[in-house]
Protein backbone atom coordinates (compact mmCIF):
# COMPACT_ATOMS: atom_id res chain seq x y z
CA UNK A 1 0.00 0.00 0.00
CA UNK A 2 2.53 2.55 0.91
CA UNK A 3 4.71 1.58 -2.89
CA UNK A 4 1.42 2.19 -4.19
CA UNK A 5 1.23 5.51 -2.56
CA UNK A 6 4.55 7.03 -3.26
CA UNK A 7 5.27 5.55 -6.78
CA UNK A 8 1.61 6.22 -7.74
CA UNK A 9 0.92 9.03 -5.84
CA UNK A 10 -2.47 7.38 -5.10
CA UNK A 11 -4.36 9.35 -2.45
CA UNK A 12 -4.71 7.70 0.88
CA UNK A 13 -8.92 7.42 0.75
CA UNK A 14 -8.65 5.89 -2.33
CA UNK A 15 -6.42 3.31 -1.41
CA UNK A 16 -8.48 2.02 1.22
CA UNK A 17 -11.44 1.97 -0.78
CA UNK A 18 -9.53 -0.42 -2.99
CA UNK A 19 -8.29 -2.08 0.06
CA UNK A 20 -11.58 -2.43 1.77
CA UNK A 21 -13.54 -3.55 -1.96
CA UNK A 22 -10.52 -6.05 -2.95
CA UNK A 23 -11.18 -7.76 1.33
CA UNK A 24 -15.42 -8.13 0.19
CA UNK A 25 -14.02 -9.66 -2.93
CA UNK A 26 -11.66 -12.11 -0.96
CA UNK A 27 -14.41 -12.89 1.14
CA UNK A 28 -16.83 -13.58 -1.34
CA UNK A 29 -14.44 -16.02 -3.25
CA UNK A 30 -13.35 -17.63 -0.12
CA UNK A 31 -16.92 -18.23 1.52
CA UNK A 32 -18.08 -19.52 -1.66
CA UNK A 33 -15.08 -21.98 -1.40
CA UNK A 34 -15.75 -23.21 1.75
CA UNK A 35 -19.69 -23.65 0.73
CA UNK A 36 -18.93 -25.91 -1.77
CA UNK A 37 -15.97 -27.82 -0.02
CA UNK A 38 -18.74 -28.11 2.81
CA UNK A 39 -21.34 -29.77 0.65
CA UNK A 40 -18.62 -32.19 -1.20
CA UNK A 41 -17.63 -33.31 2.91
CA UNK A 42 -21.32 -33.62 3.37
CA UNK A 43 -22.19 -35.61 0.12
CA UNK A 44 -19.25 -37.60 1.31
CA UNK A 45 -20.40 -38.53 4.90
CA UNK A 46 -23.77 -39.59 3.63
CA UNK A 47 -21.93 -41.68 1.56
CA UNK A 48 -23.68 -39.65 -1.54
CA UNK A 49 -21.66 -40.05 -4.88
CA UNK A 50 -20.65 -36.73 -5.88
CA UNK A 51 -20.62 -34.59 -9.13
CA UNK A 52 -19.90 -37.60 -12.46
CA UNK A 53 -21.17 -40.27 -9.94
CA UNK A 54 -24.67 -38.38 -9.49
CA UNK A 55 -25.17 -38.05 -12.98
CA UNK A 56 -25.88 -41.74 -12.66
CA UNK A 57 -27.98 -41.32 -9.48
CA UNK A 58 -30.16 -39.32 -11.11
CA UNK A 59 -31.88 -41.00 -13.33
CA UNK A 60 -33.73 -37.93 -14.92
CA UNK A 61 -32.54 -36.52 -18.68
CA UNK A 62 -32.23 -32.72 -19.40
CA UNK A 63 -29.81 -30.98 -21.53
CA UNK A 64 -26.04 -32.25 -21.25
CA UNK A 65 -24.07 -30.88 -18.46
CA UNK A 66 -20.49 -29.69 -18.87
CA UNK A 67 -17.64 -30.53 -16.48
CA UNK A 68 -17.75 -27.89 -13.60
CA UNK A 69 -20.68 -25.79 -14.94
CA UNK A 70 -23.46 -28.09 -15.38
CA UNK A 71 -25.61 -26.58 -17.41
CA UNK A 72 -25.42 -22.68 -15.86
CA UNK A 73 -23.43 -21.16 -18.76
CA UNK A 74 -26.62 -22.52 -21.15
CA UNK A 75 -29.42 -21.68 -18.23
CA UNK A 76 -27.56 -17.88 -17.96
CA UNK A 77 -26.88 -17.50 -21.56
CA UNK A 78 -30.00 -18.66 -23.46
CA UNK A 79 -32.36 -17.64 -20.36
CA UNK A 80 -33.74 -19.37 -17.87
CA UNK A 81 -37.29 -19.12 -19.20
CA UNK A 82 -36.32 -20.19 -22.78
CA UNK A 83 -34.06 -23.09 -21.78
CA UNK A 84 -36.72 -24.71 -19.37
CA UNK A 85 -39.08 -24.21 -22.36
CA UNK A 86 -37.21 -25.84 -25.13
CA UNK A 87 -36.08 -28.33 -22.53
CA UNK A 88 -39.14 -29.65 -20.36
CA UNK A 89 -42.10 -29.61 -22.55
CA UNK A 90 -41.83 -32.91 -23.48
CA UNK A 91 -40.51 -34.38 -20.24
CA UNK A 92 -42.49 -34.60 -16.79
CA UNK A 93 -38.98 -34.39 -15.05
CA UNK A 94 -36.32 -33.08 -16.17
CA UNK A 95 -32.53 -32.45 -14.34
CA UNK A 96 -30.48 -29.49 -14.72
CA UNK A 97 -27.11 -29.29 -13.28
CA UNK A 98 -26.18 -25.76 -11.37
CA UNK A 99 -22.48 -26.79 -11.37
CA UNK A 100 -22.84 -30.40 -10.26
CA UNK A 101 -25.84 -30.10 -8.10
CA UNK A 102 -28.80 -31.53 -9.69
CA UNK A 103 -31.66 -29.58 -9.81
CA UNK A 104 -35.30 -31.13 -11.13
CA UNK A 105 -37.76 -29.64 -12.70
CA UNK A 106 -41.34 -30.70 -12.34
CA UNK A 107 -44.14 -29.79 -14.93
CA UNK A 108 -46.56 -32.57 -14.76
CA UNK A 109 -49.27 -31.66 -12.69
CA UNK A 110 -49.75 -34.88 -10.60
CA UNK A 111 -45.93 -34.87 -9.64
CA UNK A 112 -46.09 -31.02 -9.11
CA UNK A 113 -48.97 -31.58 -6.51
CA UNK A 114 -46.63 -34.49 -5.06
CA UNK A 115 -43.56 -32.11 -4.41
CA UNK A 116 -45.91 -28.96 -2.97
CA UNK A 117 -47.87 -31.09 -1.12
CA UNK A 118 -46.03 -34.40 -0.07
CA UNK A 119 -43.44 -34.10 3.76
CA UNK A 120 -41.18 -35.99 1.52
CA UNK A 121 -40.42 -32.63 -0.21
CA UNK A 122 -39.62 -29.67 2.31
CA UNK A 123 -38.63 -26.22 1.62
CA UNK A 124 -35.20 -25.85 1.24
CA UNK A 125 -32.97 -23.89 4.17
CA UNK A 126 -32.43 -19.99 2.66
CA UNK A 127 -29.73 -18.04 4.50
CA UNK A 128 -29.17 -20.05 7.23
CA UNK A 129 -33.12 -20.46 8.38
CA UNK A 130 -35.73 -22.71 7.51
CA UNK A 131 -39.03 -20.71 8.21
CA UNK A 132 -41.93 -22.54 8.87
CA UNK A 133 -45.64 -21.64 7.89
CA UNK A 134 -47.52 -18.58 9.61
CA UNK A 135 -49.98 -21.56 10.57
CA UNK A 136 -47.42 -23.14 12.10
CA UNK A 137 -46.00 -20.70 14.24
CA UNK A 138 -49.41 -19.21 14.76
CA UNK A 139 -51.15 -22.91 16.04
CA UNK A 140 -47.68 -23.12 17.97
CA UNK A 141 -47.58 -19.73 19.58
CA UNK A 142 -50.80 -17.94 19.68
CA UNK A 143 -52.66 -17.92 23.12
CA UNK A 144 -55.71 -20.55 22.92
CA UNK A 145 -57.81 -17.76 24.35
CA UNK A 146 -57.43 -15.48 21.66
CA UNK A 147 -58.85 -18.00 19.74
CA UNK A 148 -61.46 -18.88 21.53
CA UNK A 149 -62.40 -15.28 22.23
CA UNK A 150 -62.27 -14.35 18.59
CA UNK A 151 -64.37 -17.24 17.67
CA UNK A 152 -67.35 -16.75 20.02
CA UNK A 153 -67.48 -12.51 19.29
CA UNK A 154 -66.76 -13.44 15.90
CA UNK A 155 -69.96 -13.63 12.89
CA UNK A 156 -70.68 -16.87 11.93
CA UNK A 157 -68.70 -16.62 8.55
CA UNK A 158 -66.01 -15.36 10.74
CA UNK A 159 -66.10 -17.85 13.50
CA UNK A 160 -66.04 -20.77 10.19
CA UNK A 161 -62.61 -18.84 9.26
CA UNK A 162 -61.31 -18.40 12.53
CA UNK A 163 -61.81 -22.26 12.70
CA UNK A 164 -60.33 -23.45 9.57
CA UNK A 165 -56.76 -21.72 9.82
CA UNK A 166 -55.80 -19.17 12.22
CA UNK A 167 -52.91 -17.46 10.21
CA UNK A 168 -55.40 -16.51 7.55
CA UNK A 169 -58.09 -16.01 9.80
CA UNK A 170 -55.25 -13.26 11.54
CA UNK A 171 -54.32 -12.07 8.09
CA UNK A 172 -57.40 -11.64 7.02
CA UNK A 173 -58.43 -9.32 10.37
CA UNK A 174 -55.27 -7.19 9.21
CA UNK A 175 -56.44 -6.69 6.02
CA UNK A 176 -59.79 -5.57 6.96
CA UNK A 177 -58.04 -3.34 9.77
CA UNK A 178 -56.28 -1.93 6.75
CA UNK A 179 -58.39 -1.21 4.02
CA UNK A 180 -58.79 2.21 4.41
CA UNK A 181 -54.93 2.60 4.57
CA UNK A 182 -54.85 0.59 1.55
CA UNK A 183 -57.21 2.31 -0.59
CA UNK A 184 -56.35 5.78 0.15
CA UNK A 185 -52.92 5.65 -0.40
CA UNK A 186 -53.53 3.67 -3.59
CA UNK A 187 -55.55 6.90 -4.73
CA UNK A 188 -52.88 9.37 -3.81
CA UNK A 189 -50.50 7.55 -5.29
CA UNK A 190 -52.62 7.24 -8.70
CA UNK A 191 -53.17 10.46 -8.73
CA UNK A 192 -49.02 10.69 -8.46
CA UNK A 193 -48.35 8.32 -11.45
CA UNK A 194 -50.73 10.72 -13.32
CA UNK A 195 -48.93 13.68 -11.84
CA UNK A 196 -47.37 16.02 -14.31
CA UNK A 197 -43.57 15.89 -13.23
CA UNK A 198 -43.76 11.75 -13.09
CA UNK A 199 -45.18 11.91 -16.29
CA UNK A 200 -42.12 9.84 -18.68
CA UNK A 201 -40.62 8.68 -15.72
CA UNK A 202 -40.23 5.22 -14.91
CA UNK A 203 -43.39 4.33 -13.64
CA UNK A 204 -41.93 0.68 -12.45
CA UNK A 205 -40.04 2.25 -9.49
CA UNK A 206 -42.51 4.67 -8.57
CA UNK A 207 -44.61 1.49 -8.30
CA UNK A 208 -41.90 -0.55 -6.20
CA UNK A 209 -40.95 2.83 -4.28
CA UNK A 210 -45.41 2.89 -3.31
CA UNK A 211 -45.61 -0.47 -2.10
CA UNK A 212 -42.62 -0.52 -0.07
CA UNK A 213 -44.14 1.92 1.81
CA UNK A 214 -47.72 0.75 1.69
CA UNK A 215 -46.88 -2.77 2.77
CA UNK A 216 -44.12 -1.81 5.90
CA UNK A 217 -47.53 0.47 6.96
CA UNK A 218 -49.65 -2.41 6.76
CA UNK A 219 -47.64 -5.49 7.76
CA UNK A 220 -45.30 -3.62 10.02
CA UNK A 221 -46.94 -0.51 11.21
CA UNK A 222 -44.02 1.04 9.92
CA UNK A 223 -44.13 4.65 8.18
CA UNK A 224 -41.40 4.84 5.45
CA UNK A 225 -40.39 8.36 3.79
CA UNK A 226 -40.30 8.82 0.12
CA UNK A 227 -35.94 9.01 0.21
CA UNK A 228 -35.80 6.04 2.30
CA UNK A 229 -38.76 3.79 0.67
CA UNK A 230 -36.59 4.62 -2.89
CA UNK A 231 -33.28 3.18 -1.27
CA UNK A 232 -35.32 0.05 0.25
CA UNK A 233 -36.61 -0.51 -2.72
CA UNK A 234 -33.81 -0.34 -5.25
CA UNK A 235 -31.99 -2.76 -2.51
CA UNK A 236 -34.52 -5.34 -2.98
CA UNK A 237 -34.74 -5.28 -6.67
CA UNK A 238 -30.38 -5.36 -6.93
CA UNK A 239 -30.03 -7.82 -4.19
CA UNK A 240 -33.56 -10.03 -5.33
CA UNK A 241 -32.03 -9.97 -9.21
CA UNK A 242 -28.21 -11.01 -8.16
CA UNK A 243 -29.55 -13.38 -6.16
CA UNK A 244 -32.02 -15.37 -8.48
CA UNK A 245 -28.67 -14.83 -10.97
CA UNK A 246 -26.51 -16.64 -8.56
CA UNK A 247 -29.08 -19.07 -7.99
CA UNK A 248 -28.18 -20.16 -11.35
CA UNK A 249 -24.64 -19.48 -12.24
CA UNK A 250 -23.14 -20.17 -8.88
CA UNK A 251 -19.79 -19.36 -10.23
CA UNK A 252 -20.77 -15.42 -10.79
CA UNK A 253 -18.93 -15.23 -7.51
CA UNK A 254 -16.26 -16.21 -8.36
CA UNK A 255 -15.78 -13.33 -11.43
CA UNK A 256 -18.37 -10.91 -10.78
CA UNK A 257 -16.21 -8.96 -8.56
CA UNK A 258 -18.31 -5.36 -8.66
CA UNK A 259 -21.40 -7.76 -8.36
CA UNK A 260 -20.00 -8.91 -5.20
CA UNK A 261 -19.56 -5.65 -3.96
CA UNK A 262 -22.61 -3.93 -4.87
CA UNK A 263 -24.55 -7.71 -3.53
CA UNK A 264 -22.68 -6.92 -0.24
CA UNK A 265 -23.92 -3.41 0.06
CA UNK A 266 -26.97 -4.17 -1.19
CA UNK A 267 -27.84 -6.72 1.72
CA UNK A 268 -26.39 -4.27 4.00
CA UNK A 269 -28.80 -1.80 3.48
CA UNK A 270 -32.02 -4.33 4.08
CA UNK A 271 -30.03 -6.06 6.71
CA UNK A 272 -29.84 -2.12 8.51
CA UNK A 273 -33.69 -1.43 7.55
CA UNK A 274 -34.93 -4.96 9.16
CA UNK A 275 -33.21 -4.14 12.78
CA UNK A 276 -35.00 -0.92 12.19
CA UNK A 277 -38.39 -3.17 11.65
CA UNK A 278 -36.93 -5.15 14.44
CA UNK A 279 -37.11 -2.30 16.94
CA UNK A 280 -40.39 -1.03 16.00
CA UNK A 281 -41.53 -4.36 16.00
CA UNK A 282 -41.00 -4.14 20.03
CA UNK A 283 -43.70 -1.55 20.56
CA UNK A 284 -46.56 -2.40 18.19
CA UNK A 285 -49.02 -5.36 18.55
CA UNK A 286 -49.99 -7.33 15.15
CA UNK A 287 -50.73 -10.41 16.28
CA UNK A 288 -50.43 -11.83 12.13
CA UNK A 289 -46.41 -10.64 12.50
CA UNK A 290 -46.10 -11.92 15.84
CA UNK A 291 -47.11 -15.39 14.75
CA UNK A 292 -44.66 -15.41 11.69
CA UNK A 293 -42.02 -14.55 13.97
CA UNK A 294 -42.92 -16.58 16.98
CA UNK A 295 -40.57 -17.04 19.78
CA UNK A 296 -37.40 -17.14 17.43
CA UNK A 297 -33.97 -15.66 18.43
CA UNK A 298 -32.86 -12.06 17.58
CA UNK A 299 -30.65 -13.05 14.32
CA UNK A 300 -33.49 -15.68 13.04
CA UNK A 301 -36.59 -12.93 13.64
CA UNK A 302 -34.43 -10.77 11.58
CA UNK A 303 -34.11 -13.53 9.32
CA UNK A 304 -37.91 -13.95 9.04
CA UNK A 305 -38.10 -10.01 8.61
CA UNK A 306 -36.62 -9.54 5.83
CA UNK A 307 -38.47 -12.39 3.88
CA UNK A 308 -41.28 -10.98 4.75
CA UNK A 309 -40.35 -7.52 3.32
CA UNK A 310 -38.62 -9.31 0.36
CA UNK A 311 -42.10 -11.50 -0.23
CA UNK A 312 -44.36 -9.12 -0.07
CA UNK A 313 -42.44 -5.95 -1.88
CA UNK A 314 -40.51 -7.77 -4.90
CA UNK A 315 -43.80 -9.38 -5.94
CA UNK A 316 -46.94 -7.03 -5.57
CA UNK A 317 -44.77 -4.20 -7.73
CA UNK A 318 -44.29 -6.96 -10.36
CA UNK A 319 -48.04 -7.98 -10.97
CA UNK A 320 -48.71 -4.42 -10.63
CA UNK A 321 -46.77 -3.37 -12.96
CA UNK A 322 -47.97 -5.84 -15.80
CA UNK A 323 -51.53 -5.36 -14.90
CA UNK A 324 -51.41 -1.70 -15.25
CA UNK A 325 -49.22 -2.57 -18.71
CA UNK A 326 -51.27 -5.14 -20.14
CA UNK A 327 -54.98 -3.29 -18.94
CA UNK A 328 -53.19 -0.52 -20.24
CA UNK A 329 -52.26 -2.18 -23.93
CA UNK A 330 -56.12 -3.86 -23.88
CA UNK A 331 -58.44 -0.94 -24.62
CA UNK A 332 -61.45 -3.30 -24.88
CA UNK A 333 -60.70 -5.17 -21.45
CA UNK A 334 -59.75 -1.34 -20.25
CA UNK A 335 -63.46 -0.69 -20.80
CA UNK A 336 -64.70 -3.89 -19.35
CA UNK A 337 -63.28 -2.96 -16.16
CA UNK A 338 -64.64 0.16 -16.11
CA UNK A 339 -68.04 -1.00 -16.88
CA UNK A 340 -67.51 -3.98 -14.36
CA UNK A 341 -66.86 -1.19 -11.39
CA UNK A 342 -69.82 0.52 -12.42
CA UNK A 343 -71.86 -2.76 -12.62
CA UNK A 344 -70.60 -3.72 -8.85
CA UNK A 345 -71.08 -0.04 -7.47
CA UNK A 346 -74.44 0.20 -8.94
CA UNK A 347 -75.31 -3.77 -7.25
CA UNK A 348 -74.13 -2.54 -4.34
CA UNK A 349 -76.32 1.00 -4.10
CA UNK A 350 -79.60 -0.88 -4.99
CA UNK A 351 -78.51 -3.74 -2.08
CA UNK A 352 -78.35 -0.48 0.07
CA UNK A 353 -82.12 0.14 -1.26
CA UNK A 354 -80.32 3.14 -3.48
CA UNK A 355 -78.70 4.59 -0.72
CA UNK A 356 -75.13 4.32 -0.57
CA UNK A 357 -72.98 4.18 2.41
CA UNK A 358 -71.10 7.46 1.17
CA UNK A 359 -74.09 9.12 0.19
CA UNK A 360 -76.53 7.88 2.96
CA UNK A 361 -78.66 11.54 4.68
CA UNK A 362 -77.15 13.65 1.85
CA UNK A 363 -78.92 12.20 -1.67
CA UNK A 364 -82.29 12.82 -2.40
CA UNK A 365 -84.15 9.41 -3.24
CA UNK A 366 -84.89 10.60 -6.81
CA UNK A 367 -81.41 10.08 -7.89
CA UNK A 368 -81.03 6.98 -10.03
CA UNK A 369 -78.36 4.10 -9.07
CA UNK A 370 -76.13 5.23 -12.16
CA UNK A 371 -76.04 8.87 -11.32
CA UNK A 372 -75.07 7.64 -7.74
CA UNK A 373 -72.55 5.52 -9.37
CA UNK A 374 -71.20 8.26 -10.99
CA UNK A 375 -71.13 10.26 -8.04
CA UNK A 376 -69.49 8.16 -5.52
CA UNK A 377 -66.51 7.02 -8.27
CA UNK A 378 -64.32 9.33 -6.63
CA UNK A 379 -65.61 8.96 -2.84
CA UNK A 380 -64.77 5.29 -3.11
CA UNK A 381 -61.75 4.94 -1.55
CA UNK A 382 -62.54 6.38 1.41
CA UNK A 383 -65.73 4.50 1.92
CA UNK A 384 -64.53 1.21 3.99
CA UNK A 385 -67.57 -0.28 4.30
CA UNK A 386 -68.45 -0.60 0.51
CA UNK A 387 -64.82 -1.23 -0.39
CA UNK A 388 -64.71 -3.58 1.11
CA UNK A 389 -68.28 -5.33 -0.12
CA UNK A 390 -67.01 -4.55 -3.85
CA UNK A 391 -63.56 -6.07 -3.30
CA UNK A 392 -65.02 -9.30 -1.84
CA UNK A 393 -67.52 -10.17 -4.56
CA UNK A 394 -65.85 -12.34 -7.46
CA UNK A 395 -65.97 -10.31 -10.66
CA UNK A 396 -63.83 -9.34 -14.02
CA UNK A 397 -61.17 -7.99 -11.98
CA UNK A 398 -60.33 -11.03 -10.32
CA UNK A 399 -60.20 -12.35 -13.82
CA UNK A 400 -57.90 -9.97 -14.72
CA UNK A 401 -55.59 -10.51 -11.83
CA UNK A 402 -55.96 -14.18 -12.62
CA UNK A 403 -54.59 -13.50 -16.39
CA UNK A 404 -51.84 -10.82 -15.16
CA UNK A 405 -50.58 -13.91 -12.76
CA UNK A 406 -50.55 -16.39 -15.45
CA UNK A 407 -48.66 -14.49 -17.86
CA UNK A 408 -46.33 -12.88 -15.33
CA UNK A 409 -46.07 -14.76 -12.88
CA UNK A 410 -43.79 -12.66 -9.82
CA UNK A 411 -42.18 -15.80 -8.13
CA UNK A 412 -39.71 -17.30 -10.83
CA UNK A 413 -39.09 -21.16 -9.07
CA UNK A 414 -41.11 -22.79 -6.00
CA UNK A 415 -37.87 -24.66 -4.56
CA UNK A 416 -38.61 -28.13 -2.55
CA UNK A 417 -35.77 -30.30 -0.97
CA UNK A 418 -36.42 -34.14 -1.00
CA UNK A 419 -36.08 -35.18 2.56
CA UNK A 420 -35.12 -38.91 2.01
CA UNK A 421 -34.67 -41.23 -1.25
CA UNK A 422 -38.08 -41.39 -3.20
CA UNK A 423 -39.48 -41.35 -6.74
CA UNK A 424 -41.27 -39.32 -8.87
CA UNK A 425 -42.83 -41.24 -11.54
CA UNK A 426 -40.01 -43.39 -13.05
CA UNK A 427 -37.48 -41.07 -11.85
CA UNK A 428 -35.27 -42.02 -8.45
CA UNK A 429 -35.11 -38.98 -6.38
CA UNK A 430 -31.74 -39.36 -4.22
CA UNK A 431 -32.13 -37.59 -0.50
CA UNK A 432 -31.01 -34.12 -0.63
CA UNK A 433 -31.76 -33.33 -4.42
CA UNK A 434 -33.26 -29.65 -4.99
CA UNK A 435 -36.81 -30.19 -7.04
CA UNK A 436 -38.74 -27.12 -8.08
CA UNK A 437 -41.97 -26.14 -9.57
CA UNK A 438 -41.72 -22.95 -12.30
CA UNK A 439 -45.21 -20.88 -12.14
CA UNK A 440 -44.28 -19.51 -15.50
CA UNK A 441 -43.21 -22.83 -17.36
CA UNK A 442 -46.90 -24.00 -15.99
CA UNK A 443 -48.52 -21.02 -16.84
CA UNK A 444 -46.84 -20.78 -20.55
CA UNK A 445 -47.14 -25.32 -21.34
CA UNK A 446 -49.35 -25.35 -24.69
CA UNK A 447 -50.67 -28.51 -23.28
CA UNK A 448 -52.55 -27.30 -20.21
CA UNK A 449 -53.96 -23.79 -21.82
CA UNK A 450 -55.79 -22.90 -24.96
CA UNK A 451 -54.06 -20.08 -26.92
CA UNK A 452 -51.19 -19.61 -24.11
CA UNK A 453 -49.78 -16.89 -25.06
CA UNK A 454 -52.74 -14.69 -25.17
CA UNK A 455 -54.16 -12.18 -22.63
CA UNK A 456 -57.63 -13.37 -22.41
CA UNK A 457 -59.21 -12.79 -18.93
CA UNK A 458 -62.59 -14.32 -19.99
CA UNK A 459 -61.00 -18.02 -19.97
CA UNK A 460 -61.39 -17.27 -16.07
CA UNK A 461 -64.89 -16.67 -16.51
CA UNK A 462 -67.53 -19.28 -15.55
CA UNK A 463 -69.59 -19.98 -12.51
CA UNK A 464 -67.92 -22.95 -11.38
CA UNK A 465 -65.48 -22.54 -8.95
CA UNK A 466 -63.06 -24.94 -10.96
CA UNK A 467 -62.21 -22.15 -13.38
CA UNK A 468 -62.15 -19.88 -10.90
CA UNK A 469 -59.61 -21.78 -9.64
CA UNK A 470 -57.49 -22.69 -12.38
CA UNK A 471 -59.08 -21.16 -15.74
CA UNK A 472 -59.29 -23.39 -18.34
CA UNK A 473 -56.58 -25.05 -17.62
CA UNK A 474 -57.06 -29.23 -16.65
CA UNK A 475 -55.76 -28.86 -13.15
CA UNK A 476 -55.11 -27.18 -9.93
CA UNK A 477 -51.40 -27.55 -10.35
CA UNK A 478 -51.48 -26.08 -13.65
CA UNK A 479 -51.87 -22.21 -11.92
CA UNK A 480 -49.40 -21.60 -9.02
CA UNK A 481 -48.45 -18.10 -8.88
CA UNK A 482 -49.21 -18.39 -5.45
CA UNK A 483 -47.54 -22.10 -4.92
CA UNK A 484 -49.72 -24.64 -3.64
CA UNK A 485 -50.29 -26.78 -0.63
CA UNK A 486 -48.87 -26.56 3.15
CA UNK A 487 -46.32 -23.72 2.11
CA UNK A 488 -48.06 -21.81 -0.53
CA UNK A 489 -47.82 -18.07 -0.32
CA UNK A 490 -49.04 -16.79 3.11
CA UNK A 491 -49.60 -13.23 2.06
CA UNK A 492 -52.06 -14.60 -0.95
CA UNK A 493 -55.32 -12.76 0.14
CA UNK A 494 -53.23 -9.48 1.06
CA UNK A 495 -51.66 -9.65 -2.38
CA UNK A 496 -55.02 -9.83 -4.28
CA UNK A 497 -56.81 -6.88 -2.02
CA UNK A 498 -53.91 -4.76 -2.91
CA UNK A 499 -53.85 -5.54 -6.57
CA UNK A 500 -57.84 -5.25 -6.94
CA UNK A 501 -58.15 -2.12 -5.10
CA UNK A 502 -55.58 -0.57 -7.93
CA UNK A 503 -57.52 -1.91 -10.60
CA UNK A 504 -61.17 -0.74 -9.20
CA UNK A 505 -59.95 2.71 -8.40
CA UNK A 506 -58.25 3.07 -12.00
CA UNK A 507 -61.24 1.66 -13.43
CA UNK A 508 -63.33 4.20 -11.27
CA UNK A 509 -60.69 7.02 -11.15
CA UNK A 510 -58.46 6.53 -13.99
CA UNK A 511 -59.99 4.85 -16.70
CA UNK A 512 -57.97 6.70 -18.97
CA UNK A 513 -54.66 6.11 -17.36
CA UNK A 514 -51.90 4.58 -20.21
CA UNK A 515 -48.69 3.47 -20.70
CA UNK A 516 -46.20 3.73 -23.05
CA UNK A 517 -43.40 0.95 -23.33
CA UNK A 518 -39.83 1.39 -24.04
CA UNK A 519 -38.00 -0.50 -25.02
CA UNK A 520 -40.44 -2.97 -26.87
CA UNK A 521 -38.59 -5.49 -26.60
CA UNK A 522 -40.48 -7.85 -23.80
CA UNK A 523 -43.69 -6.90 -25.44
CA UNK A 524 -46.75 -8.07 -23.62
CA UNK A 525 -48.55 -9.37 -26.39
CA UNK A 526 -46.61 -11.48 -28.85
CA UNK A 527 -47.26 -11.13 -32.46
CA UNK A 528 -45.21 -14.12 -33.45
CA UNK A 529 -43.31 -16.45 -31.29
CA UNK A 530 -42.71 -16.80 -28.01
CA UNK A 531 -42.33 -14.20 -25.23
CA UNK A 532 -39.28 -15.04 -22.74
CA UNK A 533 -39.06 -12.86 -19.96
CA UNK A 534 -36.03 -12.01 -17.53
CA UNK A 535 -35.66 -14.31 -14.21
CA UNK A 536 -36.49 -11.45 -12.21
CA UNK A 537 -39.67 -11.15 -14.16
CA UNK A 538 -39.73 -7.50 -13.89
CA UNK A 539 -41.31 -5.65 -16.68
CA UNK A 540 -39.51 -3.36 -19.35
CA UNK A 541 -39.27 0.50 -18.54
CA UNK A 542 -42.75 1.92 -18.64
CA UNK A 543 -43.65 5.56 -18.31
CA UNK A 544 -47.31 6.91 -18.26
CA UNK A 545 -48.57 8.61 -21.34
CA UNK A 546 -50.97 11.91 -21.63
CA UNK A 547 -53.95 10.63 -23.72
CA UNK A 548 -57.13 12.12 -24.44
CA UNK A 549 -60.11 10.59 -22.49
CA UNK A 550 -61.62 7.47 -24.44
CA UNK A 551 -65.10 7.39 -24.37
CA UNK A 552 -66.48 4.88 -22.90
CA UNK A 553 -69.86 4.48 -25.01
CA UNK A 554 -70.45 0.87 -24.43
CA UNK A 555 -70.05 1.65 -20.39
CA UNK A 556 -72.56 5.08 -20.56
CA UNK A 557 -75.08 3.02 -22.51
CA UNK A 558 -74.65 0.12 -19.79
CA UNK A 559 -75.42 3.02 -16.75
CA UNK A 560 -78.27 4.05 -18.38
CA UNK A 561 -79.85 1.12 -18.77
CA UNK A 562 -79.99 0.71 -14.80
C1 LIG B 1 -48.64 -11.09 -6.29
C2 LIG B 1 -48.02 -11.19 -5.15
C3 LIG B 1 -47.39 -12.44 -4.59
C4 LIG B 1 -47.01 -13.58 -5.22
C5 LIG B 1 -47.14 -13.94 -6.69
C6 LIG B 1 -46.44 -14.46 -4.21
C7 LIG B 1 -45.97 -15.73 -4.47
C8 LIG B 1 -45.41 -16.54 -3.52
C9 LIG B 1 -44.89 -17.85 -3.77
C10 LIG B 1 -44.91 -18.57 -5.11
C11 LIG B 1 -44.40 -18.33 -2.60
C12 LIG B 1 -43.70 -19.67 -2.38
C13 LIG B 1 -44.73 -20.70 -2.04
C14 LIG B 1 -44.12 -22.06 -1.90
O1 LIG B 1 -42.91 -22.20 -1.65
O2 LIG B 1 -44.88 -23.01 -2.04
C15 LIG B 1 -44.61 -17.33 -1.60
C16 LIG B 1 -44.26 -17.46 -0.27
C17 LIG B 1 -44.52 -16.52 0.68
N1 LIG B 1 -45.14 -15.31 0.50
FE1 LIG B 1 -45.90 -14.61 -1.24
N2 LIG B 1 -46.48 -13.81 -3.01
C18 LIG B 1 -47.05 -12.58 -3.19
C19 LIG B 1 -47.28 -11.63 -2.23
C20 LIG B 1 -47.01 -11.77 -0.89
C21 LIG B 1 -47.30 -10.79 0.13
C22 LIG B 1 -47.99 -9.45 -0.09
C23 LIG B 1 -46.84 -11.29 1.29
C24 LIG B 1 -46.86 -10.64 2.66
C25 LIG B 1 -47.82 -10.65 3.45
C26 LIG B 1 -46.28 -12.60 1.03
C27 LIG B 1 -45.73 -13.43 1.97
C28 LIG B 1 -45.20 -14.66 1.71
C29 LIG B 1 -44.60 -15.50 2.71
C30 LIG B 1 -44.45 -15.15 4.18
C31 LIG B 1 -44.18 -16.67 2.08
C32 LIG B 1 -43.46 -17.85 2.70
C33 LIG B 1 -44.52 -18.87 3.13
C34 LIG B 1 -43.90 -20.08 3.75
O3 LIG B 1 -42.69 -20.23 3.73
O4 LIG B 1 -44.65 -20.90 4.29
N3 LIG B 1 -46.39 -12.85 -0.31
N4 LIG B 1 -45.22 -16.24 -2.18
Amino acid sequence: MILARNLLHVPRPSLYVVAALGAFSLFQVGSTVAKYALWFWKQKRAGRPVSRGLLEVVTALGPVPVPGFGNALYLSRVGFFRALYESCLERQVTVFWLSSTPLLIVSAPDLVEQVLTSRTFEKPQYFGYRSRTVKTALELHQRAELLREKIETADPDQQQRVREDPSRAALLDLIDRSLTEIASSTEKFLAELRAEDNVGKDASKLIQRFYVQLNCKVLFGLVVDNAEATRIASAIEKAGAEFSRRMILPQRALYAWFANVSYIYHTSVLLIFGQKILRHLRISSNSWINGWLGKAGRLRRLAKVLGLLMAATQTVPIAASWALILVSVHEDVREKLACEARRLLSEDLSVNGGRGVAQQGSQTSQTTPAQKANLTASDIATDVNRLSKLLKKHSYFDAVIAETLRLFPPFPLIQRQAQCDTHLGDVFVPGGTLVAAVPWLQHHHPAYWKQAESFNPERWISPTDNVARHGDAPSDYCYIPFGRGRRMCAGNPLAMVELKCLLLLVALQEPDLLFDLEPQETSPEPQAGMRFPPLTMRPPRFAVRQEEPIHRKLCQQNSNEL
